[in-house]
C-alpha cells in the first residue's frame, strides 16, 4: 500500500505522465484505447497522442451489454455479473493493444477508464421530487487495475453530480486546457450516439466556457439502420443520401419537451431509442414512409438540433470556427447538412493534431492526469461546471 501511495506521490510531482484513457460510448462499437503522454496540467496541460486504437466489441459482448442498457427494467443478476466482467474485458483489451504496441504494461503510469454507461438519469429527466442527477457506469476500476497492474481511475462522472453537474458532459475540461486559443472562439461538436458541443472563448474566460448536450447524435440512426437495413450504421450517410426528408415526421421528432429544455443539459438512449422513433412514425402518421426517408429524416433531426442549439448558445455576430469529432464526422449526410445550416465550413478536430475518433478517449486521459497531478483549476461559476478533480483511484496490489 505504501509502495502505491509513494508512487502516485512521484507521478504527481513528475513533470509528465503516460497515461491510457479508454472510453466505451453510447454506441457499443467497441473500446477506444488512446495511450497519451501528458506534461504539466490545467491550462499547462499538454498532450501528445502516442498511439490509438478501437478494439471492436464481439457480437456476444455487446448483446450482454445490450440486455441492460439504457432500460428502465432489467434482470439484477445481469448488472452486478457486467460490472466485473467489463472491467475485465476492458483490462484485456488494453493488455491486448499493448501487446500490439510492443509496449510493457510497466511504461504505463496511469490508465483512466470511463466504463460502460448503462444508465443515465439527471432530473430533468426523471423528475422524481428529491432525487439527485443520477448516471451509472459499470466496468469496475478494480478489475482494470488488477488485470493490468496499472492504476486506474474510474468512475468520473460521480463527483460531478456531487458538485451538482449532471454528470456529463465531462469534455469541456480536457476541451478547455488542450483546444483554447486565444482570439479564436471555438466550437468543439462531438457526434457519437449523443452529440454535444462545448464552446471555447477566445477570451480565454472560464466564465464563458459552456457545454451541452444537444441529443440525438447517430443513436437513433443506429437503432434503425441495425432494425431494417441489418447494418451497424449507415455508413457515410449513403442511406439517408438515397432517401428525402419528411417535415412531417421531423417535426414531430422535434416537439419533444428535451429540445426546448435550457442548457446545459444531458440525454441519452433512455430517451433517444428505437421506440422514440417509433412512436413518432405513429403520430405523424407516416408509417407506409420508405425507409430510406427515416433515415434521412432522422439524419436531419441530429443535424438541425444540433444547429439549433449553437445558434442560441452563440450570439448571431459572433465569428467562431467548428471542429468536429466523434463517428458522426464520417457521415457526409450529416456534415453537409450542418454546414448548410450553419452557412460555414465544419472542420474536424483532427486539425488540431488529435483524431477524432480518439478525442473522448484523450480527454479522460486528462480527467485523470488532472486527478493526480492538477491543482483544482478554477472553472468559472457557471451552473453545470463545477470546479472538481474526478474518478476513482483504483491500486494494482
Ligand atoms: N464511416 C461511418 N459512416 C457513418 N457513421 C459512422 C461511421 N463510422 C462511425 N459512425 C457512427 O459513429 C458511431 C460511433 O461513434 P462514437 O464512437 O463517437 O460514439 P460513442 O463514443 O459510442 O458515443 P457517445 O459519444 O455518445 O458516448 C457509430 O455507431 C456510427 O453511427
Ligand atoms: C452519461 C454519458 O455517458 N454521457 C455521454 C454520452 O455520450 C456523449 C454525451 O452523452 C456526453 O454527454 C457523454 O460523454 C462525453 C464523453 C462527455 O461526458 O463529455
Amino acid at each position: 500500500m505504501k509502495n502505491h501511495i509513494q508512487r502516485l506521490h512521484e507521478l504527481a510531482n513528475s513533470p509528465s505522465r503516460c497515461v491510457i484513457g479508454l472510453m466505451s460510448g453510447t454506441s457499443l462499437d467497441g473500446l477506444d484505447v488512446a495511450l497519451c503522454k501528458i506534461e504539466s496540467s490545467g491550462t499547462n496541460t499538454t498532450l501528445m497522442l502516442k498511439k490509438f486504437a478501437t478494439v471492436p466489441y464481439q457480437d456476444d459482448f455487446r448483446n450482454e451489454i445490450r440486455k441492460i442498457f439504457a432500460k428502465r427494467e432489467i434482470d439484477f443478476q445481469q448488472l452486478c455479473l457486467l460490472n466485473p466482467y467489463i472491467g475485465n474485458e476492458h483490462g484485456q483489451m488494453v493488455l491486448d493493444c499493448l501487446k500490439t504496441w510492443d509496449i510493457e504494461p510497466q511504461e504505463i503510469d496511469l490508465i483512466a477508464s470511463h466504463g460502460q454507461t448503462v444508465f443515465h438519469s439527471p432530473k430533468k429527466q426523471h423528475k422524481l421530487p428529491g432525487f439527485p442527477n443520477a448516471t451509472l457506469q459499470i466496468g469496475d476500476g478494480d478489475h482494470i487495475a488488477v488485470k493490468t497492474g496499472i492504476i486506474t481511475l474510474s468512475d468520473f462522472r460521480q463527483k460531478h453530480i456531487a458538485a451538482g453537474g449532471e454528470g456529463a458532459p465531462l469534455a469541456v475540461y480536457g476541451d478547455y486546457f488542450l483546444f483554447s486559443k486565444k482570439g479564436e472562439n471555438r466550437i468543439l461538436l462531438n457526434m457519437g450516439g449523443i452529440a454535444n458541443f462545448t464552446y471555447l472563448p477566445g477570451s480565454l474566460d472560464p466564465n464563458l466556457v459552456f457545454t451541452t448536450d444537444t441529443g440525438p447524435g447517430n443513436t437513433l440512426l443506429d437503432a434503425y439502420t441495425r432494425r431494417f437495413f441489418h447494418k451497424p450504421y449507415d455508413e457515410n450517410g449513403d442511406i439517408a443520401a438515397s432517401g428525402k426528408v419528411n417535415t412531417r415526421f421531423l417535426d414531430e421528432l422535434k416537439s419533444l419537451p428535451f429540445f426546448k429544455q435550457a442548457f446545459p443539459k444531458t440525454t441519452g438512449p433512455e430517451v433517444f431509442n428505437f421506440e422514440y422513433t417509433e412512436t413518432a412514425i405513429q403520430k405523424s402518421k407516416i408509417t407506409s414512409l420508405p425507409r430510406q426517408d427515416i433515415i434521412a429524416t432522422l439524419t436531419s433531426l441530429s443535424a438541425d438540433t444540433i444547429t439549433d442549439s449553437i445558434k442560441i448558445a452563440i450570439s448571431a455576430n459572433e465569428t467562431y470556427t467548428i471542429y468536429a469529432s466523434g463517428g458522426g464526422a464520417h457521415n457526409a449526410v450529416l456534415m453537409s447538412a450542418i454546414r448548410e445550416n450553419l452557412n460555414m465550413e465544419v472542420k474536424l478536430i483532427d486539425e488540431l493534431g488529435v483524431s477524432g475518433d480518439a478525442k473522448e478517449a484523450v480527454l479522460f486521459a486528462v480527467l485523470a492526469n488532472e486527478a493526480i497531478a492538477g491543482d483544482q483549476s478554477f472553472f468559472g461559476e457557471k451552473e453545470g461546471v463545477p470546479n472538481i478533480s474526478m474518478g476513482k483511484i483504483s491500486l494494482p496490489g
